[in-house]
């Protein structure tokens, strides 16, 4: 009987979205089956190449890479793509080859599909950017909901400023409709906000310590880091780097990092604060029939254990 989590990574690599994915090959607790690509951080035609050079690096070219939406839900909203903080290439500009394999001939909403219906409540979704590709599994399958295990998302920023803008985190920003899709939809969900990742910060010092190790993925991550870095030095001031996605994928990992609250989450998808993603806890009845009322409620990350998280960041990279 295989024990270990059955994960597909929704990505949109991404220099966080390499580490996660690396830390994800690393860690003995779960199995990736696939990934699925997206846009957010490049389009999703480089998201594909990047996914797949990625796991060429990783030695893990049997892992299938499905390629996702290259538009939104509501398909005529311009995409915003984030290269300004990974690079043109969403790899911190590094110029490497094309890679040799191919995605496959599936696409990321077929193959969520079908790997939840093959092993119902087996498999967790990690999605680590926008939430198209989910919301269409979601819109394609009624039996995909009940078929998934848990979706687990990096999104949101619960009660506090987005990093788009004071509003809107850049994964719901992505698809604001997608993400009220997702959160609204009965499947079991985890959210894990900016409120959390900007708790975990790998920092210079930790850098340079990865960049003595002879491991590959220390090796490879160092190189791509560099744009990474000087993005947060010159929009937050921190010295280091936001861990994003690799909390959220070791969220799936091991729960027991983080704590949790349960209620209803809707996201503004129009106006100044399109992308706004609002969590309502149920502690009072309102007179008014809500848009928040009679709808499932998820789960949403409120605390992290930062020095552990950052701890099995470095321990799982440094040797490979
Ligand atoms: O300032 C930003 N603008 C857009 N995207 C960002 C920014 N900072 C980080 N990310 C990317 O969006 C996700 C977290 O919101 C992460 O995947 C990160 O790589």
């Amino acid at each position: 009987m295989e024990k270990r989590k059955k994960i597909i990574i929704d990505t949109d690599p991404g220099i966080d979205d390499a580490m996660a994915i690396f830390l994800a090959l690393q860690s003995p607790e779960i199995e990736v089956i696939g990934l699925t690509t997206i846009y957010g951080n490049v389009y999703t035609t480089l998201a594909t190449r990047n996914a797949l050079h990625l796991l060429e690096i990783a030695g893990r070219t049997d892992i299938p890479v499905a390629e996702g939406s290259h538009v939104t839900l509501t398909v005529c909203t311009k995409l915003r793509i984030a290269d300004f903080v990974h690079g043109t290439d969403g790899l911190g500009n590094q110029n490497f080859p094309p890679p040799k394999g191919k995605p496959i001939e599936h696409s990321a909403t077929d193959f969520l599909t079908q790997q939840a219906s093959r092993y119902p409540g087996k498999v967790t979704v990690v999605a680590l950017g926008p939430l198209t590709n989910i919301a269409l599994a979601i819109q394609s399958d009624p039996a995909f909901i009940k078929n998934i295990g848990q979706i687990v998302l990096l999104g949101g920023a619960f009660a506090v400023n987005g990093n788009v803008n004071p509003a809107a985190e850049a994964n719901i920003f992505g698809d604001p409709d997608a993400a009220d899709v997702v959160f609204t939809s009965g499947a079991d969900i985890l959210a894990v906000g900016i409120n959390v990742t900007h708790q975990v910060i790998l920092t210079d010092s930790d850098r340079d310590k990865l960049a003595e190790m002879n491991g590959n993925f220390a090796k490879y991550l160092c190189k791509i880091l560099d744009v990474y870095f000087s993005y947060h030095h010159d929009a937050y001031s921190t010295k280091g780097v936001y861990l994003h996605d690799p909390t959220a994928l070791l969220a799936a990992v091991d729960p027991s990092l983080f704590t949790y609250t349960e209620g209803v989450v809707r996201v503004q998808t129009i106006g100044i604060t399109r992308g706004l993603t609002l969590f309502y806890n149920r502690q009072k009845r309102f007179e008014e029939v809500t848009e928040w009322n009679d709808k499932p409620t998820v789960k949403v990350a409120v605390t992290v254990d930062a020095p552990t998280v950052v701890k099995m960041v470095m321990e799982r990279l440094m040797h490979s």
